[in-house]
């Protein structure tokens, strides 16, 4: 068998828990050989985001250049990507290579509130790169902004689901952790069935970095050859064992345990329809 292989074209979080060093924990885990492309670099930790120097388009373009030329993917994720030229110049080389799967986590604002995707390239992160996508991980206030509407019912989260599909994206998993109750409910819809992937929800100020972990274990999943929905369900359990053994660092929100998964089977994940 040939190793699995995933690319993260992200951000770089100096603190370790989310971002580009998030991706490749998860892959590494998974045991899916990680390769980056680097967006952007944060000096950030678990209290917040102090800086972001953003890279040139073209450094990019050159980091994708250099991975698709020679060693070649199995699946690839996108994460923080702050502006319109980088956006472009990513769904231009995805499909200059025909790569894919991809996975779009629409990264917005990071846990601490600070801003991580410019206003102006909300757009083009709709027109250029959620149609060549096979999942998009919003978490809830990325979903409201995508259709620019608060969902704060049930119905609501269906129809954005919905809407979001008709966007052009093959599947979307609308994320519930900023919701209140006793479960952590994510709404999962590919165009036919809703399902709905939940665990209890545990009490910690550790989720620095949950999107992240989760768009990455997904990737890494479909880098092995799991389904769409095989992948959200191995993405669900591998942050939901990260969350419930997180290791305790830092004075704010800190970060997830990648290594949990391979070392815990204590976390019930269901998987049900949702009517
Ligand atoms: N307290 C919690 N207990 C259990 N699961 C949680 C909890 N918080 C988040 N999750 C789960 O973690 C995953 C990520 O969801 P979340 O909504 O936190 O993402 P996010 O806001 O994009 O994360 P971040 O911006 O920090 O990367 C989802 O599967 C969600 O249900
Ligand atoms: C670099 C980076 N990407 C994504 C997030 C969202 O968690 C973050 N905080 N930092």
């Amino acid at each position: 068998m040939t190793t699995p292989r995933a690319l993260t074209i992200a951000g770089s979080d100096s603190g370790g828990g989310a971002g580009i060093q998030a991706d490749l924990k998860t892959f590494h885990q998974l045991h899916v050989y990680g390769m980056s492309a680097l967006t952007a670099v944060t000096a950030q930790n678990t209290l917040g985001v102090t800086d972001i120097y953003e890279l040139e388009a073209e450094a990019v373009a050159r980091q994708i250049d250099a991975v698709a030329e020679d060693i070649g993917m199995d699946a690839l994720k996108t994460g923080m990507i702050s502006s319109t030229p980088i956006m472009e110049v990513i769904a231009e080389k995805i499909r200059q290579y025909h790569l894919s799967p991809l996975v779009v986590d629409p990264v917005m604002v990071s846990k601490s509130g600070h801003s991580l995707l410019e206003e102006s390239a909300r757009k083009s992160l709709i027109h250029t790169l959620l149609p060549l996508a096979c999942l998009v991980t919003p978490n809830l206030p990325e979903a409201e902004i995508l259709v620019g509407k608060k969902l704060d019912t049930e119905i609501k989260r269906k129809e954005a689901a919905r809407r979001i599909v008709d966007m052009g994206v093959s599947a979307v998993v609308i994320k519930g952790g900023h919701l209140d109750g006793d479960q952590a409910t994510d709404l999962f819809f590919d165009g036919e069935q809703f399902l709905a992937f939940s665990a209890p929800r545990i009490a910690t100020h550790h989720t620095h970095g949950t999107g992240c972990t989760f768009s990455a274990a997904a990737t890494a999943a479909l880098a092995k050859g799991e389904s769409v929905t095989e992948a959200v369900y191995t993405a669900k359990t591998f942050i939901t064992q990260g969350i419930a053994h997180s290791l305790g660092l830092g004075k704010g929100y800190g970060p997830t345990n990648h290594w949990a998964y391979r070392k815990h089977s204590d976390c019930v994940i269901s998987k049900t329809p949702s009517t």
